[in-house]
């Protein structure tokens, strides 16, 4: 029987296809001939230096068949040792293991049994059961959790398997039993491993892995790229790695150590098929050895996972019923209570009546983990932000068992039509699909409680589902991603309520594991916005995010943020950053551009440079508070936008700009005229949410918002009226006249009253 997808070994895939190299071969023009006598020549050097002739690959197979017939083949152990559920109760005829649900896209709603998830393939996707992974922009931009099918067998099916039932009784022994299979497993690979390296670290051996010949740069093999035989190359990359590991010792005289970084790299592209612009990026992420265990783990898909919906069923009773079914599957570790890794299926994953009924969907195990690390809560408002096709949206439903709101956004209609259908079968009533460019979000609506960001990106962490992608990504795209990630980070921080009760949390992931999309993503979300940290994840194991790279810093707290990869985890490559909103976003957050400048992608520098804090006085106070009824005006189109559904405090960066640039007489003309215009209204909210405004939202009415407006709408006039009074009152002349008016008045009166006096005195003089 063959080896499932789990029981793959990652150290030493079998050599790659002969094809792709003759190819290589032709477009160089380089005869076979030619390549066979570049394959002699470094096998002969490395006799000469010592180190023994490899053995074939039939004599491993059959030293292996060997030991097959003296005791059945035991499973790969994973790096996350998963606990034994249950054997298949039947002699299952292993069929291909589907994709992911979460490469489901438009036409996901047909019932086409194994095909209903797969829409969107390409032809020659099809054949390689690869996902639609696919953004609308055309560049390929990964779904996290994506996989795809391939054949299934069990080396270790018999009869006596075919009897056992998952039991309490059975259970502790069929543990122990698979126990024993992954440590004889374990036993044999470190045994395999152990013979390779004697072949190779014969005492005193210098690999000579560096042509000599004059022409070559660098003594570089320039050869290499043809790579005339597969096993010859492979030889010469362990041993170009093992020198790297221990240079002093095993460097030959006068040769570099970039020297041999060269020839590992051109060698490691042509074995694996990289371009050389990723090839060195994913290798400057590692060292030596552990960047060749990376493109080692590349070449072996990843195990088959089920999360169960909780919102219908237990994972208890879903493997009971799949294992029924013909399905061989085990809990995918410790660390999650609901998924299900599948080892082989008599049945089509995602055809079966618990599959239709929405007992679960098919996800990648690192797709479990943004979402753990959310930790959305019961009766809370959260975004999904980039959510087609809703793995990780019905992953928060269920967390939240279908209480609270989830806005669940994709700017792909087409994907989030597929989102819609997930979210319908899986049964998650709490969901809101939108369909909006969310870095446009906060002017829709904000004040969420928590925010998942799980951002379109390379896919350099899923290149076993997807080798394309070991080729198609080029420089440009390592600057556009990361500058729409930017935008998207900087909208998903400004969507949340940092007052939040419960919350005021955002998950920011991505499936790609460059420090470009990744670290520096997140050292710009927190040079531009102050007012969010980093925190703890939360999730139980992952490797530490990098705080310098390549001669950049970034912030110590990026320790916090975790690192997942397919040779360490046997998961797909990954990223997890978990921020905490402290405060009200700065001035201009909302903004489309998010402040994020195209000169902005240069790199690091701007990263650092601080939000001015006299910006966010002047643009978000300064201006406003000055007169009365403005605030009464913003007041009331604030409970106005509330009625429509609006967060005001997403307007508040347009109302910023205005009042920076436009001065205040203009301002006052534009308000006279349109009072309640649409734009304006964006951009008016000037004050973030705050407690007290929380309890103005729970106290006011909306109404009498919007009758305050209409009020206000009305007297632009006698507000122009009232301004000008108070302007004169500053003058000082005008007090003078004002202030003896009264005088003037009491002047007058007495005035009179003498007149009276006098023309009684000439009456009384004239009678007389
Ligand atoms: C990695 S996938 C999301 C997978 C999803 N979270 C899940 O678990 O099923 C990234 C998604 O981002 C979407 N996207 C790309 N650019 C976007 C933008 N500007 N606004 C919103 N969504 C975007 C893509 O359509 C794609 O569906």
């Amino acid at each position: 029987m063959g080896v499932g997808r789990r029981m793959k070994k990652q150290g030493m895939p079998e050599p790659l296809d002969e094809a792709h190299f003759t190819n290589l071969k032709r477009k160089a023009g380089m005869s076979v001939t030619e390549s066979r006598e570049e394959a002699k020549g470094y096998a002969k050097k490395r006799k000469t230096n010592g180190s023994s002739e490899p053995r074939s690959r039939q004599e491993k197979r059959d030293r292996k068949e060997k030991k097959s017939s003296e005791g059945k083949k035991k499973p790969f152990t994973n790096a996350l040792p998963p606990t034994p559920m249950k054997k298949s109760s039947k002699k299952a005829e292993a069929i291909p293991l589907p994709m992911s649900d979460e490469e489901m896209d438009d036409d996901s709603d047909a019932v086409d049994l194994m095909g209903d998830e797969f829409d969107g393939i390409s032809s020659n996707e099809e054949d390689a059961g690869l996902g639609d992974d696919f953004l609308d922009s055309g560049s390929e931009v990964y779904d996290s959790g994506d996989d795809h099918p391939q054949a299934m067998f069990s080396e270790d099916e018999d009869e006596s398997d075919a009897e056992e039932k998952l039991t309490a009784a059975n259970i502790a022994g069929l543990t122990r039993k698979l126990d024993d299979q992954m440590a004889a497993e374990a036993e044999d690979a470190q045994a395999e491993l152990e013979e390779a390296a004697l072949q190779t670290n014969i005492a005193g051996d210098r690999p000579h892995v560096l042509d000599d010949d004059s022409d070559d740069e660098g003594g570089v093999k320039t050869n290499a790229l043809l790579a005339p035989d597969l096993q010859l190359l492979r030889t010469r990359i362990n041993d170009t790695v093992r020198v790297l590991d221990d240079f002093s010792n095993l460097a030959e005289e006068g040769r570099s150590r970039a020297e041999y970084t060269a020839q590992l790299l051109k060698d490691i592209c042509a074995y694996y098929g990289y371009s050389e612009y990723l090839a060195e990026k994913l290798y400057n992420l590692f060292s030596p050895k552990e960047a060749f265990a990376f493109f080692e783990a590349n070449e072996t898909a990843r195990p088959v996972v089920l999360r169960t919906n909780t919102l219908r069923t237990h994972r208890r009773d879903l493997a009971t019923a799949l294992i029924n079914r013909g399905v061989t599957l085990e809990p995918v570790g410790k660390w999650s209570k609901i998924g299900l890794q599948v080892f082989e299926s008599a049945v089509p994953l995602g055809a079966t009546p618990e599959y239709l009924a929405g007992h679960y969907i098919l996800q990648a195990a690192s797709s479990f983990l943004p979402v753990m690390a959310l930790a959305p809560q019961e009766n809370e408002r959260v975004l999904d932000m980039a959510s087609a096709p809703g793995g990780k949206t019905t992953h928060i439903a269920a967390l939240m068992k279908n209480t609270g709101c989830i806005f669940a956004n994709d700017s792909n209609k087409s994907r989030a039509k597929g989102l819609i259908g997930n979210v319908h079968r899986l049964g998650a009533k709490n969901v809101i699909v939108c369909n909006y460019d969310a870095r446009e979000f906060p002017k829709v609506m904000g004040g969420f409680d928590r925010v998942l960001l799980d951002a379109p990106c390379s896919g350099t962490g899923i290149i076993a589902k997807d080798p394309s992608v070991k080729t198609n990504k080029t420089e440009k795209d390592f600057l556009m991603l990361p500058h729409l990630q930017k935008q998207l980070l900087l909208s998903a921080i400004d969507s949340v309520d940092h007052a939040s009760k419960t919350g005021g949390y955002i998950v920011y992931s991505t499936c790609s594991v460059t420090v470009e999309e990744n670290e520096q993503v997140v050292q710009y979300a927190l040079s531009k916005r102050p007012n969010v940290k980093l925190v703890e994840t939360g999730l139980v194991f992952g490797k530490e995010g990098f705080t310098s790279y390549m001669g950049k810093q970034f912030n110590q707290s990026l320790k916090m943020t975790r690192r997942y990869y397919p040779h360490a985890y046997n998961v797909d490559g990954f990223f997890v950053a978990k921020f905490k909103k402290t405060g009200p976003s700065p001035a201009g957050s909302s903004a489309s551009s998010n402040g994020v400048k195209n000169d902005d992608i240069d790199e690091m520098d701007i990263d650092r440079r601080p939000v001015p804090e006299t910006e966010e006085k002047e643009d978000v106070f300064g201006g406003w508070d000055e007169e009365e009824d403005e605030k009464y005006m913003e007041k009331a189109k604030r409970n106005l936008l509330r009625k429509k559904g609006q967060d005001p405090n997403a307007h508040r960066g347009d109302m910023s700009k205005k009042s920076a640039g436009v001065d205040g007489k203009e301002k006052k003309e534009k308000k006279s005229k349109k009072p309640v215009n649409g734009e304006e209204t964006k951009g008016k909210s000037a004050k973030a949410v705050n407690g007290e405004e929380k309890s103005e939202k729970k106290s006011k009415k909306a109404v009498d918002g919007e009758e305050k407006t209409e009020k206000k709408s009305k007297k632009p006039v006698d507000t122009e009226e009232k301004k000008e009074k108070s302007k004169k009152v500053i003058n000082g002349e005008d007090k003078k006249e004002k202030s003896t008016k009264p005088v003037d008045g009491e002047e007058k009166k007495s005035k009179k009253a003498v007149n009276r006096e006098e023309k009684k005195e000439k009456k009384s003089k004239k009678d007389k």
